[in-house]
């Protein structure tokens, strides 16, 4: 089953394309992660998948409808989180949401139940009669998932939700989406720039100057990049180096740290050269491939916004001092 799909996908502002023949399959269910360095086209993707922007070519359909033939049904089955906050500061988490309930259209009382399940399900209960203009904004991005959810939405598009939060805060707005996903089905598309986020999604699109450039599970796509980062400190690096050459057919590169090497299946490989080596090894640290790795092969680019920073062998070397 396909939450979403699209073919072919442009979107020009003027002459210049800002989604470049972009091709998407997203299956129902899932945690979806769109990931892109500034300017890739997330936004705009995310635009046209919620019918704000008419394609310029190409089709896409979500929850089964053509974004452009069928806007209106499309628009009763998503829900949508803005990066920027929209909700009313004057006005209390429940207000907020009955707004947007009269928006929708629902029934009083099935305004009433849903208010009261999404706010129970974003753990916001106890502070619906509290003025939003006193949440924190985690608490705020919370409230503005509850709103989306609100009626009942097959697939929620969230852009970049946790922008500007604190490490304990996304983790908390992560830990409510996955229940979302657990509990209610719902296919979840987010955009984000943070890799360690991305690791949370079943899959992830990479998305560069408009177009997909690879696709898949965390897993798979970690897979491509293939060989483990290993630092090797011995007694003797520089016959440690010359025997890892000769015997194991392993370039090592001397660093500050130690021995860099890039091996397959560094840890079924690492304790043999600890016997065979015939150089006492002090300390080892290995580091499997990360999303860094994946992004910087596909992109060229490094997202520096993760709060880890790309991963360089000064930081994997931390691990060995
Ligand atoms: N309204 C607009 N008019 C003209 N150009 C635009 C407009 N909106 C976006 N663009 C351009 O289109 C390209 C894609 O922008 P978009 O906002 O979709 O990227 P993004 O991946 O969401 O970036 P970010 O991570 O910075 O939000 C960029 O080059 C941007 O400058």
């Amino acid at each position: 089953m396909t939450a979403i799909r699209a073919e072919g996908l442009y979107a020009y502002y003027g002459t210049a394309p800002a989604v470049n023949g972009l091709d998407l399959t997203v299956p129902t269910g899932s945690v979806y992660g769109f990931l892109g360095p500034n300017g890739a086209g997330k936004t705009t993707t995310i635009n046209m998948l919620t019918t704000l922007l008419r394609p310029t070519a190409g089709r896409a359909e979500v929850a089964g409808f053509d974004v452009a033939a069928r806007p209106a049904e499309v628009r009763r089955r998503i829900g949508i989180v803005f990066q920027e906050s929209t909700l009313d500061l004057d006005l209390t988490a429940a207000e907020n949401l009955r707004f947007q309930a009269d928006l929708c259209g629902l029934s009083r009382r099935a305004s009433r139940d849903a208010i009261g399940s999404m706010l129970d399900l974003m753990d916001l209960s106890e502070r619906r009669r509290v003025p939003v203009r006193q949440f924190s904004t985690g608490l705020r991005r919370r409230l503005e998932i509850a709103r989306g959810l609100l009626a009942e939405p097959s697939v929620l598009f969230l852009d970049e939700p946790t922008t500007g939060l604190d490490a304990q805060t996304r983790a908390a707005v992560w830990e409510h989406l996955e229940r979302l996903r657990r509990e209610r089905g719902i296919t979840v598309f987010v955009t984000t720039h943070q890799l360690d986020e991305a690791e949370h999604c079943d899959r992830i699109a990479i998305i560069d100057r408009g177009k997909v450039v690879t696709e898949g599970t965390p897993a798979d796509l970690k897979s491509v990049i293939g060989a483990d980062l290993v630092v090797l400190r011995t007694d003797d690096d520089q016959r440690a180096a010359a025997v890892l050459g000769d015997r194991f057919g392993l370039p090592a590169e001397p660093t500050p740290d130690g021995l860099l090497l890039r091996v397959e299946r560094a840890a079924a490989l690492v304790p043999r050269l600890c016997t065979e080596l015939g150089v006492t090894v002090r300390e080892v640290a290995i580091a499997p491939p990360t999303l860094d790795d994946v992004f910087l092969h596909h992109t060229g680019l490094a997202i520096r916004e993760s709060p880890t920073g790309p991963r360089t062998l000064g930081n994997l070397g931390e691990g060995l001092r």
